[in-house]
């Protein structure tokens, strides 16, 4: 195993014992991926992202076939899409994080912008968030629906799902993801009162200061 490997490896089990740890995701819900020079790492199914062990993380190889570990998630169309979509991902998040799945079961959530850009963090973090219709977790209907909007969307929020980010490393897709659940927090937390938002103009130089990338 080369050190890319072992460093993504590590990265994985850190991570997701962090996530769970911080009860941004549940049970056994959720899975990471990272996309290494000769394949990808995935979690196992039913596996809790607090418990992982970097041995028996599943490996694909660069064609996407299981070559070693156990059994990777079921989400790998919903991974795939975005390592298809956006040259410059390396590695994907999805949890089930409570106030960003909340906004993804809320029928008068903007499918086309979920998180309303409140700070600027969001806008420098994650961009405009769309919502895709529900599919049923691990069905490949989700692949079509995440290659229309990932090009230009690092964030998406499954319908009645959940959320789900790509960054161009495994740590900026964490802390992307982060600040979606955090927004998204606010957002609910804000309902109903008048708040303000950012400016066009306002949003036009945060996006033209902190490019997105990954
Ligand atoms: O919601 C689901 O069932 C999946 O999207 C999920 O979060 C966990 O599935 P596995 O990664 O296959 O355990
Ligand atoms: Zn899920």
């Amino acid at each position: 195993m080369n050190d890319e490997e072992r460093r993504a490896r590590e990265g994985l089990v850190r991570w997701g014992k962090s996530l769970f740890d911080r009860g941004l995701t549940p049970g056994s819900s959720g899975n990471l991926s990272v996309r290494l020079a000769d394949g990808y790492l995935f979690t196992p199914t039913n596996s809790c992202l607090g418990f992982l062990d970097a041995d028996r993380l599943s490996k694909l190889d660069a064609a996407g076939q299981h070559v070693g570990g156990d059994p990777p998630t079921k989400e790998l169309p919903l991974h795939f899409a975005f390592y298809e979509s956006r040259p410059s991902a390396r590695a994907v998040v999805h949890l089930h994080s409570t106030h960003a799945t909340a906004l993804s079961c809320l029928a008068d959530t903007d499918p086309d912008d979920a998180i309303p850009p409140i700070t600027p963090y969001v806008v420098m973090r994650v961009g405009k968030v769309p919502v895709v219709p529900y599919t049923r977790p691990g069905s490949a209907d989700v692949a079509p629906l995440i290659r229309a909007k990932a090009p230009d969307h690092p964030a998406i929020l499954l319908g009645n799902h959940g959320p789900v980010v790509a960054g161009a490393s495994l740590e900026s897709a964490v802390f992307a993801m982060e600040e979606l659940e955090e927004t998204a927090r606010l957002v609910l937390l804000t309902r109903g009162m008048a708040v303000r938002h950012l400016a066009t103009q306002e949003i036009a130089d945060l996006e033209a200061t902190f490019k997105l990338r990954g």
